[in-house]
C-alpha cells in the first residue's frame, strides 16, 4: 500500500488501482483511517547525560524544547545532576551502558559517555578503552541506522604530552600508546578515528569537540582533575599542587 492510498496488485502491470475519493483526507481504499507517525520535535540522545558536562547539555536541550533521552550507566554521573529534569515531559532517562548496543529513534546523538578524570579512567583501564571504542562504535552504528547527526566529546588528552603550545587542530599530538593514561588518550583517539571513518564511509554528519579543562556547578570536588583539585586544596588551605609536574603554587 502506498502513501497515496492506492491499492495495487503485487504483480504490478495490469493491477487495478482504486483511489478512495477521501484519500486526501487520510482514508484508505478499505475505509481504514491512515494515521501518520507522530513526529516529535527534535529527538536528541545524550550519552553520559548524568555527568558534569552532560547534565548541563541535557538542561540546555530540555529548555530549548527538544525531546531529550539521557542514557548513562552512572559510573561517575549521578541522578542528583539531573534531578531537576526528571518529571519534565520532554526528558527521559535510561540506565544503560554504551558498550552494549541500543536502538532508539533519534535525530541527533551527543556522545559523552566515558570516565573523564584520571582516577576514574585508571580505575578499570580495559573498561575505559572498551567504553571509548565499543561505545562510540555502537552510537555511530545507531546514527547510521537512523540517519542521526552525531557529536563526539573528545578531549585535549588526544594531544598527549604535547610538544606544541597552544595546540591547534592541525597538531597530531605526542601520545604514549602504552602508558597508564593510554586507555583514555588512545581510547578517545580511536573514537575520533571511528567517527571520521563513519563520516567518510557512510556519510554520517559528525562533529568532534576536544574539551579542555571545564569547571562549574555540579563539578565533583573529588573528581581528581586539575580545577577541582585546586578548588579543593584552596578550600582546605593547602598549597595547590599540579599533579605530574611537581609544581607547587
Ligand atoms: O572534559 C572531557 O574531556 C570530558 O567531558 C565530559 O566528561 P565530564 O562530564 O567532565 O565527566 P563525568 O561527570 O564523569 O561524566 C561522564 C558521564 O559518562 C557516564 N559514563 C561513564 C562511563 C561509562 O562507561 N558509561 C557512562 O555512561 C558517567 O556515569 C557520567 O555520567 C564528557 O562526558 C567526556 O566524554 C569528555 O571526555
Amino acid at each position: 500500500m502506498s502513501d497515496l492510498g492506492i491499492g495495487a496488485g503485487a504483480g504490478g502491470g495490469g493491477a487495478t488501482v482504486r483511489r478512495d475519493p477521501r484519500a486526501s483526507q487520510g482514508v484508505l481504499a478499505d475505509g481504514v483511517i491512515k494515521t501518520k507517525p507522530r513526529v516529535e520535535r527534535n529527538r536528541v540522545l545524550v550519552t553520559g547525560g548524568a555527568g558534569f558536562v552532560g547534565s548541563h547539555l541535557c538542561e540546555f536541550l530540555v529548555n530549548r524544547g527538544d525531546q531529550v533521552i539521557c542514557i548513562d550507566n552512572f559510573f561517575t554521573g549521578s541522578k542528583d545532576n539531573i534531578a531537576h529534569l526528571i518529571g519534565k515531559p520532554n526528558f527521559e532517562v535510561i540506565r544503560h551502558d554504551v558498550v552494549e548496543p541500543i536502538l532508539l529513534e533519534v535525530d541527533q546523538i551527543f556522545h559523552l559517555a566515558c570516565p573523564a578524570s584520571p582516577i576514574h579512567y585508571k580505575y578499570n583501564p580495559i573498561k575505559t578503552i572498551k567504553t571509548s571504542f565499543l561505545g562510540t562504535m555502537n552510537m555511530l552504528g545507531l546514527a547510521r541506522r537512523v540517519r542521526a547527526r552525531f557529536l563526539l566529546t573528545s578531549t585535549s588528552e588526544v594531544y598527549g604530552d604535547p610538544l606544541q603550545h597552544p595546540q591547534t587542530e592541525s597538531y597530531w599530538g605526542n601520545v604514549n600508546p602504552i602508558g597508564e593514561r593510554s586507555c583514555y588518550d588512545e581510547g578517545k583517539r580511536a573514537a575520533e578515528c571511528l567517527t571520521m571513518d563513519y563520516h567518510r564511509e557512510h556519510g554520517i554528519e559528525v562533529r568532534i569537540v576536544r574539551i579542555f579543562n571545564t569547571y562549574g556547578p555540579r563539578m565533583a570536588l573529588d573528581d581528581g582533575r586539575v580545577v577541582s583539585n585546586f578548588v579543593a586544596q584552596v578550600g582546605a588551605l593547602m598549597h595547590p599542587r599540579v599533579r605530574g609536574c611537581d609544581v607547587s603554587l
